[in-house]
């Protein structure tokens, strides 16, 4: 089957057109398929899956288990740089459907491929990031492996946490991440960033995320990082974040509605030889 791969710094995925949805007409065969291309030794090897959807556009995402999010973040750049590669849209601005509502894409640059989404607002409320109890989680103490670690939870496009800690490329994050993902607290689970303020314009972050694990970055992980950051005043509203293989700037307008913006690369477009149940 044909098949498209992309990252934004380092995200990567697989691109296909949301017509082979047909083919999989229960979720185990599709969640076989998704598992077995974004395997990294017997399939192309990815942290997710994307489905692409024409007439209106839209974007379905899957993580590398086979389990559906809202958003991605340096996905949805990726699915617009496919757009652009695949000449479904004519560069400018446009919307993509998500399962986190409609988004807007603004293509800033052609070569290398750049655009900025806008996210949208966050949502607060507990009942959006599974959280049973009437306890806001901000500035919540969490008993982890590397002792009590304050907690701030917020719905951006898709369920995050962020945690403030020194080096957050520290290889001994990804058990906490780990930890606090799979945290009783956490219904639905939830992606987890490690945030490092280097200057009020400069954050470092790595993420650990639901249904995939550590990956080199995450879009909607720095959309809630960068807003989190600036309404505890460490940050301004515009910053850049480092990430272990890029950089992402993210925007938070004076409504907390936040803008990310950076870079989608395509790696291959072949094809894939498919075999059920590897
Ligand atoms: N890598 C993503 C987020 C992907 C979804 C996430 N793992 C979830 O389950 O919510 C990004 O760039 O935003």
């Amino acid at each position: 089957m044909q098949v498209s791969k992309y990252h934004g710094c380092g995200n990567d995925f697989i691109m296909v057109d949301a017509g082979l949805l047909d083919l999989f007409d229960t979720d185990e065969k599709r969640t076989d398929f998704i598992v077995s291309v974004c395997d990294r030794h017997t399939g192309i090897g990815a942290d997710g899956c994307i489905f692409v959807k024409q007439d209106p556009l839209e974007m379905i995402y899957y993580n590398q288990d086979g389990s559906r999010a809202d958003m991605c973040g340096n996905g949805i750049r990726c699915f617009a740089a496919y757009c652009h590669d695949e000449g479904l849209v004519n560069g400018g601005m446009y919307e993509v459907e998500t399962k986190a509502g409609v988004k807007t894409i603004s293509e800033i640059s052609a070569d290398p491929f750049i655009c900025l989404v806008g996210m949208g607002k966050p949502i607060w409320g507990n009942d959006k990031i599974g959280v049973k109890s009437d306890t806001r989680i901000w500035e919540y103490p969490l008993e982890t492996s590397e002792g009590i670690l304050n907690l701030y939870s917020v719905y951006m496009s898709t369920i995050h946490t962020v945690v403030f800690v020194e080096d957050p490329f520290d290889p001994k994050w990804e058990k906490v991440g780990k930890e606090i993902c799979h945290h009783p607290l956490f219904s639905e689970q939830t992606n987890v960033n490690f945030v490092e303020v280097l200057t009020p314009e400069k954050l470092k972050a790595a993420t650990y995320e639901r249904g995939c694990g550590m990956t080199l970055a995450c879009g909607t992980g720095m959309c809630a990082s960068g807003l989190i950051s600036f309404m505890l005043s460490k940050t301004r509203p515009r910053i850049d974040i480092e990430m272990k293989k890029g950089t992402l700037h993210i925007d938070v307008d004076n409504e907390q509605r936040v803008y990310l913006s950076g870079p989608a690369v395509r790696i291959l477009k072949g094809i894939y030889s498919y075999v059920e149940n590897q």
